[in-house]
């Protein structure tokens, strides 16, 4: 079967379940309502005897023994203690309860002392519960009745241990008979329970109640401090919800044992009055809001949940503006919490939540105790000490069991932050390895990255020197290509184009040095007969002769020999004067003639006429009129005979 469909149908079985039996609690507490008002009608007394009292052991009041009078306007005490048998009615109801009585009910117990010795003795009301219980005596000295006071004009009692229940102590004379008149008054349920004990008895009966409630108050407050730790440390609303319901447990305890009013309260009326309805309103308060944490109905049963809510907050705010309840409202709501809460744990339990069960078991033991208390408190069951304590010891049980599933939460809780810490740890150990594997993947990629642009750089190193080195070529050509184009092949002189610029350049340093700038052109004589006659190799060994032979005389890192054009030759000397040029000019002259080419066994004789001229060069004076000058010394020393020198000079 579809897995949705069988946890559909297991809510629809859960709300007819609950929608039953809250039909079959509301049908019994009406019929319990008209039950407790019609059946305790009661009828005339007849005498049906004494209760014989002794001092060995406690006399259980039976409702055979006792009459009853409700107490109204029209009857004041002095009628009702001085009236006849005829008024009193017997009661009903095998277990002295009377149910809801408005009215202060008066109770008559004929009792008789059957020792030949006094007797004391001490009549209990095993219920606290009551607003003021009165129990009155005739005196028979003082011919009137003397009154003790329990409930809310209680006083302490002198020398004797305090009972939490209300307790009458009084003696009776050896055979005595008497009648004993009890005046309660409650709004509660009328229920008296008594019991007649010799003192010592019931002197005993308080020590043992005293222990067995300390170890059970005991326990309660343990949990409630145990609880309130987890709280403090987890945090978790459930702890504190839980330690308030426990509280308010230990509050309805100390209500429904007596001991509150006994020991905590005294006598503050207004307490007295509200604590025991109180008790119970905060009692299924805090159980119902614990019960939606607990069993998590927010989450499991939203409309149960929802249910509460509204109940509970109508509740406490009508609480809270001065109107109660209705006590038939309250106790259905509180009977149909039990149920709810029963009925919830049992769906959850089913449903396969495990702490469920604890809170079934608890809650069974807490139903069925206080069903038992109940019943015993409308009079189905007889007063038993055992259901008197074993509401107490449900609660503990509960409390117990519960504390239990809270633990097993907590270490379920404990297992399941194990495990999400395990899956947070994997997932940070995963998230921390892919890390690592990116990492490592960048710092490849950067390696990477950083090897081509180390490959690039070098490429580029290698190309720039290639460039560098080209460049560097080029330059060399370029200077080779300039040189060429500036030197005579031949004679490995300057050539003309040289002796142009740098005739322009060191013009233009004399003018602004204002200095001189002197030249010299030197002329082979007869060139044309050696090349006619030995041949132009053999000219062209002269012209090479020619110019070492003047290179030899040019020593001055400023002056420049060029050649001329065909056998002529130029000497430029910047600062050179006319007196060190003629010098200059006539040892190149002599040196020439006393020198000669030796050229195919031929010794070859030359000889050179040279033109001087030196110039202040200005921008008068440029360069051109200073060729032209020495040009026509050259000319002159030609016409006069060659072999000679001839000088311009235009300082
Ligand atoms: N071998 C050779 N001869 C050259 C070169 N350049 C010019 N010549 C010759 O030089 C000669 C110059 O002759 P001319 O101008 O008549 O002069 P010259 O014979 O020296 O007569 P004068 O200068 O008047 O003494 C020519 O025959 C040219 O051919 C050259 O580079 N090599």
């Amino acid at each position: 079967m579809d897995l949705r469909f069988k946890e559909a149908a297991v809510t629809k079985r859960f709300y007819i379940s609950l929608l039953a039996t809250t039909l079959v609690i509301c049908a019994l507490l009406t019929i319990n309502q008209y039950l407790m008002v019609s059946t305790n009608t009661g009828s005339p007394v007849t005498n049906k005897g004494d209760i014989s009292l002794s001092n060995y052991s406690p006399v259980v009041v039976k409702a055979e023994h006792i009459s009853y009078l409700t107490e109204n306007s029209s009857i004041n005490t002095n009628d009702l203690l001085n009236s006849t048998l005829g008024q009193w009615k017997t009661i009903e109801s095998k277990h002295l309860s009377l149910g809801r009585r408005d009215m202060a009910i008066w109770y008559r117990i004929p009792i008789k002392n059957t020792n030949a010795t006094t007797i004391n003795q001490v009549l209990e009301i095993q219920w606290p519960n009551l607003y003021s219980a009165e129990l009155y005596r005739y005196n028979t000295n003082l011919l009137s009745y003397a009154v003790q006071h329990r409930g809310l004009s209680t006083q302490p009692i002198p020398n004797r241990t305090s009972s939490p229940t209300p307790a009458f102590y009084f003696t009776l004379a050896p055979h005595e008979s008497t009648v004993l008149y009890l005046r309660v008054k409650t709004s509660y349920f009328q229920y008296v329970p008594m019991t007649f004990w010799a003192e010592t008895l019931f002197q005993q009966q308080l020590q043992s109640k005293i222990i067995i409630y300390s170890l059970c108050f005991g326990a309660l407050s343990a949990m409630l401090i145990f609880n309130l730790f987890l709280f403090l440390k987890l945090r978790s609303k459930t702890y504190i919800f839980y330690s308030m319901y426990i509280l308010s447990i230990n509050f309805y305890q100390l209500c429904v044992t007596g001991y509150g009013q006994n020991l905590l309260w005294f006598n503050n009326i207004p307490l007295k009055l509200i604590s025991y309805e109180l008790s119970v309103y905060l009692g299924f308060l805090f159980c119902n809001v614990f019960i939606r944490y607990f069993l998590h109905l927010k989450r499991n049963l939203k409309r149960v949940n929802s249910i509460l809510i509204i109940y509970w907050s109508m509740a406490t705010l009508s609480l809270l503006m001065g109107y109660s309840i209705p006590q038939q409202v309250s106790e259905i709501v509180a009977a149909l919490s039990c149920i709810i809460a029963l009925f919830t744990g049992y769906y959850l339990f089913i449903r396969g939540y495990r702490n469920a069960l604890y809170f079934c078991i608890a809650w069974v033991f807490l139903t069925l105790s206080a069903i038992a208390l109940l019943l015993m408190v409308i009079g189905f069951l007889p007063y038993s000490p055992i259901i008197e304590y074993g509401q107490m010891m449900g609660f503990v049980t509960a409390v117990l069991t519960i504390s239990l599933a809270l633990a097993g939460n907590l270490h379920v809780e404990r297992l399941h932050r194990i495990v999400a810490q395990e899956k947070a740890l994997q997932l940070e150990k995963q998230v921390s390895n892919e890390r690592a594997a990116k990492l490592a993947a960048h710092k490849a990629l950067l390696k990477a990255q950083d090897e081509q642009n180390a490959l690039l750089e070098q490429k580029v190193i290698h190309r720039t020197h290639e460039l560098e080195f080209l460049a560097h070529q080029l330059e060399t050509a370029n200077q080779q290509l300039s040189e060429i184009s500036l030197t005579d092949p031949l004679t490995n002189l300057n050539n003309r184009r040289f002796l142009d610029q740098n005739l322009e350049m060191v013009s233009k340093s004399a003018t602004r040095a204002n200095s001189t700038l002197s030249m010299l052109l030197i002329d082979i004589d007869h060139f044309k007969n050696i090349n006619d006659t030995y041949g132009h190799l053999a000219g062209d060994t002269c012209l090479v002769k020619i110019a070492g032979i003047l290179k030899k005389h040019i020593n001055r890192a400023t002056d420049s020999i060029a050649r001329y054009g065909g056998e002529e030759f130029a000497i430029v000397l910047p600062g050179t004067h006319e007196k060190d040029l003629v010098i200059i000019a006539e040892a190149l002259r002599k040196d020439v003639a006393d020198s000669h080419v030796s050229f195919n066994g031929h010794k070859i004789k030359l000889t050179v006429s040279i033109g001087c001229a030196t110039v202040r060069p200005s921008e008068f004076i440029p360069p051109d009129c200073l060729i032209a000058l020495t040009d026509k010394a050259l000319y002159r020393a030609k016409n006069n005979g060659r072999n000679r020198c001839e000088c311009s000079f235009t300082l």
